[in-house]
């Protein structure tokens, strides 16, 4: 279990995370979402110990982050960044095998496992293919991959979905529960996190301005506020709720009175 307690960060003067309070409960898919720059990257990073914290703390299973040596950390948590890099010059199948052999996993289990974790995002037939040669959503399912062949206890997912069609991202969401037992995405995709989280944190200017299931904080009286944004929900088929956006009119006419310049 992954725990923050009044956490801020800091970069030079600049306090980009502040007072964050966050339990992200094992078995379950945690969403972060909120504006750019409102800090959702950099708590995710914060959740790696891969960015100082200034104040406060994050704990895994009650252990101070900054005491648990960073091996044990790669061992339990693997990290889904938001680019996509590797040598591209390498195969894919080595790619999804290096964050498992860097852990000290090998041998023909392991073959098994990355073979599945690419068959598991639709990539088995590119395995030896060079990275260089995939798409950008196809790099994406990659280092999507290489989470699911780490079988960390807990994936932290960095707008994963940002290179993907809808069919991939649609897959991505059934494949979620499959990728680790616990879960922690960043998402832009307030539909799709009411559809796949069980609890969201909306944050705003690097604080909690909401934190609770879908129904309770994905609703225009937070959103409107937030995003700066009118949002209307609608009710469809089967009673699953569907977020539209619109510029409040104010907003609209100052865009049509520049454009008129
Ligand atoms: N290494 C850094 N040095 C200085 N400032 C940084 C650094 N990393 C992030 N920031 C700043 O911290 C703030 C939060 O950035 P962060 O990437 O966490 O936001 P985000 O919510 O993930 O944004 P986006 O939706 O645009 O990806 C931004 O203003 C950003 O410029």
């Amino acid at each position: 279990m992954i725990t923050a307690g009044g956490v801020a960060v800091r970069f030079g003067r600049r306090e980009v995370l502040s007072g964050i309070d966050l339990a992200v409960c094992p078995g379950t898919v945690t969403g972060i979402v909120g504006p750019n720059g409102s800090g959702k990257s950099t708590l995710l990073r914060a959740m790696l110990g891969a960015v100082p914290v200034s104040a406060g703390r994050v704990l895994l299973d009650g252990r101070d982050l900054r005491r648990v040596p960073r091996r044990s950390i790669a061992q339990r948590v693997a990290f889904v960044g938001q680019n996509v890099g590797g040598d591209p010059a390498l195969r894919v199948a080595d790619e999804v095998a290096l964050a498992g052999i860097a852990r000290g996993r090998g041998g023909a289990s392991f073959d098994l496992d990355v073979a599945q974790a690419l068959d598991a995002v639709g990539l088995g037939d590119r395995a030896q293919s060079a990275l260089g040669t995939l798409s950008g959503g196809e790099r994406q399912r990659v280092s999507i991959a290489r989470a699911i062949a780490q079988n960390a206890e807990i994936v932290l997912l960095d707008e994963p979905t940002n290179h993907l069609d809808v069919r991939h991202r649609l897959e991505l969401a059934a494949m979620l529960r499959d990728i680790a037992p616990t879960v922690v995405i960043v998402l832009h995709d307030l539909d799709l996190a009411a559809h796949v989280c069980d609890h969201v944190v909306v944050l705003n200017e690097g604080r909690v301005a909401a934190a609770g299931s879908a129904d309770e904080v994905l609703v225009p009286a937070v959103l409107d506020e937030v995003y700066g944004v009118e949002v209307v929900t609608t009710q469809g088929e089967g009673g699953v709720r569907s977020l539209t956006f619109r510029l409040p009119a104010d907003v609209v006419d100052e865009f049509m009175g520049k454009k008129e310049l």
